[in-house]
């Protein structure tokens, strides 16, 4: 039986140190996948998350050619809704990079009326890109890029929702999200903890205390304490100290 990642946290004095240090994560990241399989899969949140990107935009190393992106959770609004995260990712990151608009990855807006369709074939989405090439049960991302909100809640598996236990899909949705808009799609827990790397981003102190809540009581079974991926997997956080000034699990020096 695998064992789970137990989490490695970095804690950084402002967001400008952070965004940086996860820029070079992310670059070293993507400089292993490409070499070993040609491309770099990556999943995103929304949130405050696209905004800790934005250090990638003057980097060099770069192979914004090699990205596939998709989403860890999506809105389920118009693609240009100031709800959906993929604008938001849009607006922030996607309009100032030279990622093929065919690597992006979006939930197909005319299915917004039957949310099971829609989930469906976004999982469709994600069996095109990984299942010929990887042949796994679940799909494995070079990367899952994670928010956390207030309550613990991680992509769209918000504290006590049914979907915590959804072990089978790669996608599933919900209609009765506690924080709008209610109606999302999420990636379920399997596959994030397929993932070969998650890092979680949280900072400010908003997170105060559920940072400490997932991180020195995971027992409490929040929905981010459940993000412990598999085998190989790393499990990163990347906060800073404002948010992480409660936290007793021991902080790692940065280093790659
Ligand atoms: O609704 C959402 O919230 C979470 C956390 O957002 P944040 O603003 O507190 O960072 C986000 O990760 C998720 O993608 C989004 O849909």
């Amino acid at each position: 039986m695998a064992v789970p990642t137990r989490p490695v946290v970095y804690s950084f004095s402002d967001t400008s140190n952070l965004s940086d240090s996860l820029a070079e994560y992310i670059i070293k990241a993507q400089r292993e996948s490409v070499d070993k399989r040609g491309r770099f899969t990556v999943a995103i949140s929304g949130g405050s998350l696209p905004k800790t990107l934005t250090a990638l935009i003057s980097k060099s190393g770069v192979k914004w050619d090699k990205w596939h992106v998709f989403y860890a959770d999506e809105r389920v609004v118009p693609l240009d809704h100031e709800d959906s995260n993929h604008k938001l990712a849009q607006d922030t990151l996607y309009s100032k990079v030279p990622i093929p608009r065919e690597n992006i990855h979006t939930i197909d807006e005319s299915l917004q009326d039957d949310l099971e369709e829609l989930a469906d074939a976004y999982e469709k989405e994600l069996v095109r890109e990984f299942a010929q090439k990887d042949s796994a049960r679940f799909p494995v991302f070079d990367l899952i890029l994670l928010g956390v909100g207030p309550d613990g809640h991680t992509a769209s598996l918000f504290p006590g929702h049914e979907l915590l236990s959804e072990n089978d899909r790669w996608v599933a949705y919900i209609e009765d999200s506690p924080k709008p808009p209610p109606r999302r799609v999420t990636l379920t827990f399997p596959v994030i903890n397929h993932a070969a790397r998650v890092a979680f981003v949280a900072t400010g102190v908003g997170k105060v205390q559920i940072l400490h809540d997932i991180l020195d009581t995971p027992e409490l079974g929040l929905p981010a304490a459940r993000v412990r991926p598999v085998a190989s997997g790393q499990l990163v956080w990347f906060v800073d100290d404002a948010a992480s000034v409660e936290v007793k699990l021991a902080k790692s020096e940065f280093k790659l």
